[in-house]
């Protein structure tokens, strides 16, 4: 297993993660268990900032809570600096709870609802981004209600295929986000926008899709962004402020996955703006973007305790573990791809190659096929590296699992930032009708 940011192997011959043996801390929290390396979030959130400075543009890094948004990760946020995107109520309350500016929070999505809308317009966000005519006019309507003039970006589809999982590329027309520019309806939306009374169009928008390791996306969608740009200006005298490339900086899960450094992709984005904008025609706008997976999904480590296994001699060995497909539907999903190692006997050499299954009642519940480890053992830990994106967030309580706990370690520390869930809460919301016989007439 690759070792990212601070995790090492220790004397003990144990994966340590922030100067914490995994061991340790699966001793202290239990398995599962979510474990995030601080260090490296910080330094993916500072490497974003450092290289758009370097740029000398004018810029917001706004961090994507969709990948994991919890109160302790959005602190980090504002502690760095940086802005943030959230795509539901419960992301704004989120990190309202956590104290994080209102003015520096951006909300997507592409099914607002009027009670998402009002709550933001009250928290006073900085930006809306708004995704289709409906919510352009309801918007309108709300602000105005409330005597506010709202900022707003549009999103718009430049057209643009990301190379990446089809359920995770957006940029393409045929695409359930935002105004085609091909079909002329990212134009209308300009037109539209640029006469409603409550809102103020900042400027547009464009998320091509996650998981991208090359550059020539972003290029493009830029290339895009800017034709459009000095189109609307020339023929309705509308000038952007903002272009928002959105995020989509792949990661490496696995040995082929190639990401570029973050100044490498930042490069590639200021120098496509700067090369399309900043003259007479049009002034240099503000370029921000909104990374996800790339300031978290390395920094995220799962460890899991080994229970059963199933050896199927000439076919294959199942190794279970303590959670699975609730913690992390990638697999599932995506038919994602993750490297694993046994935190507990890290320097011991791989002797069987064994599939990973999760304990979900679900023959697709897998989360690593054919892995090659040492001979594994009831009670061995498993560490499944990169889960920090887009696992505890998609997490679920599937055959009522209890979602597992998160900790930060830094320096030799470790937090909790998120309790393990209870019985209580799994049952917590459930109610037995009053017509049906009652817990006290069931003894
Ligand atoms: C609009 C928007 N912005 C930002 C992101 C974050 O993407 P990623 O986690 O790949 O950086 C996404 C998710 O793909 C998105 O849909
Ligand atoms: N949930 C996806 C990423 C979606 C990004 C949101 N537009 C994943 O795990 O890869």
């Amino acid at each position: 297993m690759y070792l990212h940011g601070t995790s090492k192997i220790n004397d003990q011959g144990h994966l340590e993660i922030g100067g914490v043996d995994a061991t340790r801390l699966v001793a202290e929290y239990g398995t599962p268990l979510y474990v995030f390396d601080e260090a490296l979030v910080r330094g993916r959130c500072r490497e974003f900032v450092e290289a758009f400075k370097a740029s000398g543009l004018k810029f917001q890094v706004a961090y994507a809570s969709k990948a994991f948004c919890v109160m302790a990760m959005c602190r980090i946020v504002d502690e760095e600096g940086m802005s943030l995107d959230v795509v539901s109520d419960g992301e704004l309350y989120t990190a309202l709870q956590a104290g994080f500016p209102a003015d520096r929070i951006h909300f997507h999505g592409n099914n607002k609802t009027i009670d998402e809308l009002e709550m933001a317009i009250d928290a006073k966000i900085g930006c809306f981004v708004v995704d289709n005519f409906i919510e352009l006019q309801m918007l309108d309507a709300i602000a105005g209600e409330k005597r506010q003039k709202v900022k707003i970006l549009l999103r718009i589809t430049p057209g643009v295929e990301a190379h990446t999982h089809e359920y995770i590329s957006t940029g393409q027309t045929d695409s359930k986000f935002g105004f085609d520019m091909g079909n002329g309806s990212a134009f209308r939306a300009v037109q539209e926008a640029s006469q409603l009374r409550n809102v103020e169009l900042l400027g547009v928008h464009s998320h091509i899709g996650s998981q991208i390791f090359e550059v020539e996306g972003f290029r493009m969608a830029a290339e895009k962004v800017a034709g459009f740009a000095v189109q609307v200006r020339k023929e309705i005298g509308v000038t952007f402020k903002v272009i928002n490339l959105g995020g989509g900086f792949g990661i490496r899960y696995v040995n082929e996955d190639s990401p570029l450094p973050v100044a490498v992709y930042v490069k590639a984005i200021t120098d496509a703006i700067k090369d399309n904008f900043g003259s007479n025609d049009f002034p240099m706008p503000e370029i921000w973007v909104e990374p996800g997976r790339s300031i978290v999904g390395d920094a995220g480590t799962t460890l899991y305790t080994v229970g059963t296994t199933k050896d199927i001699p000439g076919v294959r060995k199942y190794v279970a573990v303590d959670g699975g497909m609730t913690d992390n539907p990638r697999p599932a999903l995506y038919d994602a791809v993750y490297e694993a190692m046994l935190a507990n006997r890290a320097t011991e050499q791989p002797t069987e190659v064994v599939s990973i299954a999760g304990k979900c009642c679900e023959s697709g519940d897998m989360l690593i096929w054919d892995l090659n480890l040492p001979k594994v053992n009831s009670g061995d830990v498993l560490a499944v590296s990169c889960t920090g994106a887009y696992n505890y967030a998609m997490a679920s309580n599937y055959n009522r699992i209890r979602r597992p706990g998160v900790i930060f370690v830094k320096d030799g520390q470790s937090d909790l930032v998120v309790k393990r869930e209870t019985f209580e809460n799994i049952v917590g919301n459930d109610i037995i009708p009053a017509r049906m016989k009652q817990l006290s007439e069931t003894v």
